[in-house]
């Protein structure tokens, strides 16, 4: 083997050059995908370990050193697991350059986005003021990391046989201890360890973190707008640091997960999805923005409490609550007119009247409504393959879905949707609805405009023996669904008798969806669905449940029925492709494309979503499948150097390379200091 790499890294005006040089090494090497991967590998490799290197060459003279070369790089720069998840960079570039900062000293050692701890070279401690201000050891990164690696496993021996709540906040503490300090290595131990971390940043733990949230604040993360800002909020977003911002997470606390109203401590849901956004979208940290818009709470308990950190007066209601959202809305879109922006955890009363508001003026989504229901959409399409039945007899399947809110809703509209598109508008679907009264009919009084749609006319409840309001037992023993599917919020509500009423389901592999959270309030448990419900069923929740171990070698498997599958994807999709608003269209490919990514073998063994251990690479082909749809529907109007009509040019491929090339990845840069 002969091989010469010629390597050229020049300022990062030239990064369209190394670009070049990269997919130019694509198309040479097209019939080797594998090759092209380990030499874009070795790329980022040496532009990330040697930026001051200009131009030279690597030479290669055997098939070992190239192997040892490869693995090197691969571990050190991508610290890949699996070689899907190649392409990394920063800030819309190939090759995370240089990054200019305006501190110096220990501004910067308090700074989480730059501090390096103890990792700062002598060369940047020296240049930045440092000297004196660390033990003079540099530690290295891949050290720093199993320090806290071990930390974090030595917290979790030492915390054996405590309560759970008090061994999840321990480690959430750990892990934000480390947020509040040093960006990087946080967000790197977070990708590497998602499976373990995610329910300690995102649900359940990050339930438990709201409910106590006045007691655990220690230092400011994200912005706070309030009832008292009104009239302030266009000068108070340009308090925020950063000049660019690329995602918002926002909400007013007011439905956080099924946990009710708990005001402002609700504000660890934007900042555990934007971690999300980071772990599995590569959204830069620097441009994320968490926003929590404190309209004052109905939670008793914590306007009682003196240590609440919110405001302490009842919510806003009417006209006065949405000025004060209009209000914010302008301010986000006058400082940053391309910033998506996702709405999460508004009470239903404000989540689709917010959504309809604004989703044609801004890029904006309710994550509640839309990206809950393209991750259920996703589900029940694999419980029809899980079947062995053609997709097109989803228009066929009965479903029982038990919350007619926000998120209920959503799943029914984006369901019907796809039955009209599958089966011609005057197919009627097979879907029943339920709330707090039991099913709802036509003759229900009062009912919400969004609900009405999916009332069931009384005609047809009373001919299979129901009436107005029957209950979820009565609707699953009449109807036999073949799925039920729970977004009430109520824990345990599919109880022991509707569980077995599922037996006589009419699917041969009826399905179980208990995505309500945190864990205590989904509709049922994973070993209480298969034991009741029979081993047969697929199963999905919204919060993590260990597989289920049916004895004789036999398991059932728990799928995880969470938006996190779909929002990074639709926000970064959204983000890349310049969209100015976020269409049907675009999140119904997110949905099918998460519905395809998983294999009939998978299916087959009642797997509906993919590991979230691939949750970067799910996140870049939804992200992709988003572009595309943005692209096609004409709303894309590109983003940084690349141009509409580029986007309208590039491949299937290439759209997932420009998503991957455009992920932001935890490695230390090199600090410059420019005054
Ligand atoms: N897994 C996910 O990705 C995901 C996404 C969004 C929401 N959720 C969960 O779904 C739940 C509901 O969220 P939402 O925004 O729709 O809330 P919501 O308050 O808008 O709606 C709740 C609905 O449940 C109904 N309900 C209450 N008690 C009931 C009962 N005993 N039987 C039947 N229905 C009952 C209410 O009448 C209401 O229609 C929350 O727990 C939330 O965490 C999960
Ligand atoms: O936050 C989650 O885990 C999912 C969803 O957005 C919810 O509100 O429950
Ligand atoms: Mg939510």
């Amino acid at each position: 083997m002969d091989l010469v790499l010629v390597v050229s890294s020049l300022p990062s005006s030239s990064i369209s050059q190394n670009s070049f040089n990269v997919f130019n090494c694509k198309k040479l090497l097209s019939h080797d995908r594998n090759l092209y991967i380990q030499i874009r590998c070795i790329y980022i490799y040496i532009h990330t370990t040697l930026p001051t290197l200009c131009r030279g060459f690597l030479y290669f003279s055997s098939p070992e050193m190239w192997r040892r070369t490869v693995a090197r790089s691969a571990a050190a720069a991508l610290n890949l697991r699996q070689s899907r998840r190649m392409s990394i960079a920063s800030s819309g570039s190939l090759i995370p350059g240089p990054c200019i900062i305006h501190k110096r000293g220990s501004d910067i050692l308090h700074d989480p986005w730059f501090n390096k701890d103890t990792g700062f070279p002598m060369t940047e401690r020296d240049r930045l003021g440092l000297r004196g201000l660390l033990p003079p050891r540099v530690i290295s990164f891949d050290q720093q990391y199993d320090r806290f690696m071990e930390s974090f496993r030595s917290l979790e021996h030492n915390t054996e046989g405590q309560p759970l709540s008090v061994v999840s906040l321990a480690k959430w503490r750990i892990l934000n201890r480390l947020h509040d300090r040093n960006e990087t290595l946080y967000y790197r131990v977070l990708i590497d360890n998602i499976k373990d971390f995610a329910p300690i940043i995102y649900t359940p733990t990050v339930g438990l973190v709201c409910q106590n949230y006045s007691g655990l604040y220690r230092r400011p993360r994200g912005m706070y707008f309030s009832a008292k800002d009104k009239g302030e909020m266009m000068s108070m977003i340009y308090n925020w640091p950063a000049k660019q911002v690329d995602m918002v997470v926002l909400t007013d606390g007011s439905r956080i997960l099924g946990l009710g109203d708990l005001g402002v401590q609700g504000m660890a849901i934007p900042i555990g999805k934007l971690d999300m956004y980071v772990a599995a979208a590569g959204i830069n940290p620097q441009r994320i923005l968490p926003i929590m818009l404190d309209v004052g709470t109905n939670n008793q308990k914590l306007l009682e409490n003196p240590l609440y950190i919110g405001l302490r007066q009842p919510r806003l209601e009417g006209e006065e609550y949405i000025s004060v959202v209009d209000e914010l809305m302008e301010a986000l879109h006058a400082r940053w007119p391309k910033a998506i922006v996702q709405f999460e955890d508004f009470q239903f009363k404000w989540a689709f009247e917010t959504l309809e508001r604004y989703r044609k003026k801004i890029c904006m989504f309710n994550d509640d409504i839309q990206g809950t229901a393209g991750v259920a959409l996703a589900g029940l399409l694999g419980t029809v393959r899980a079947q062995g039945l053609p997709l097109s007899d989803f228009a066929k399947q009965k479903i029982v879905v038990v919350g007619a809110g926000s998120a209920g809703l959503g799943v029914l509209n984006m369901a019907f949707q796809a039955v009209a598109r599958m089966a011609g508008t005057a197919a009627k679907p097979q879907f029943f609805l339920l709330d707090k009264n039991g099913l709802i009919t036509t003759e229900r009084t009062g009912i919400d405009s969004a609900a009405v749609p999916f009332a069931k006319a009384i005609g047809e409840v009373e001919s299979l023996g129901l009436h107005e309001g029957s209950d979820l037992l009565e609707v699953v023993e009449k109807v036999k669904p073949h799925v039920l599917l729970g977004l009430s919020g109520v824990g345990g509500v599919f109880n022991e008798h509707v569980l077995k009423a599922m037996r006589n389901s009419d699917s041969p592999k009826p399905a179980i969806f208990a995505m309500s959270n945190p864990t205590l309030n989904a509709e049922c448990t994973a070993v209480d669905a298969f034991k009741h419900a029979g081993e047969n069923i697929v199963f999905g929740s919204g919060s993590p449940f260990e597989n289920v171990d049916l004895g004789n070698g036999k398991v059932g498997h728990v799928n995880q029925a969470n938006n996190m599958y779909l929002f990074p994807g639709i926000g970064l999709g959204s983000l890349l492709s310049g969209a100015h608003l976020i269409s049907d269209g675009m999140l119904q490919v997110a949905s099918e494309c998460l519905a395809s990514y998983i294999t009939d073998e998978e299916i087959q063994m009642g797997r509906l979503y993919p590991s979230i251990d691939s949750i970067r690479h799910i996140t870049a082909e939804v992200g992709a499948a988003v572009i595309r749809a943005a692209v096609a529907e004409e709303l894309a109007e590109g983003h940084g150097e690349v141009g509409p009509r580029e986007l309208a040019h590039m491949s299937k491929e290439e759209i997932v390379e420009y998503v991957t090339s455009n992920m932001w990845y935890p490695i230390y840069s090199p600090l410059v200091h420019e005054k």
